[in-house]
């Protein structure tokens, strides 16, 4: 399944600088080896915010429940989620 999900990275201002680096850091590895994997096909920086678009391809709503609760991230961001269904008037290319 298909999930367009928006993620609102909320990082405190206060943060220990190391502790925000390893973070980052973490995260890109961790969406770097779902990517490599075909589970994270696409990933977009909104431009002027600090957060992402991304299309996630899992089995469905536990694994993409399990991928994203996972993300060292996870307790900082705003997540939005929305499953995508076939479109009837989607040419095949
Ligand atoms: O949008 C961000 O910076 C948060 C994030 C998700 C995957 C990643 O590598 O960073």
């Amino acid at each position: 399944m298909l999930y367009h999900v928006r993620m609102y990275v909320r990082l405190p201002p206060d943060l220990d600088p190391a502790d925000r680096a390893d973070i980052i850091a973490r995260e890109m590895a961790y969406s770097q080896k779902l990517q490599r994997e075909g589970k994270w096909p696409q990933l977009w920086r909104i431009a002027g915010e600090y957060a992402n678009f991304s299309i996630l391809d899992v089995a469905g709503h536990d694994e993409l429940h399990t991928l994203l609760s996972g993300l060292p991230l996870f307790p900082y961001m705003d997540i939005e989620v929305t499953p995508l269904a076939a479109h009837p008037s989607k040419i095949a290319v």
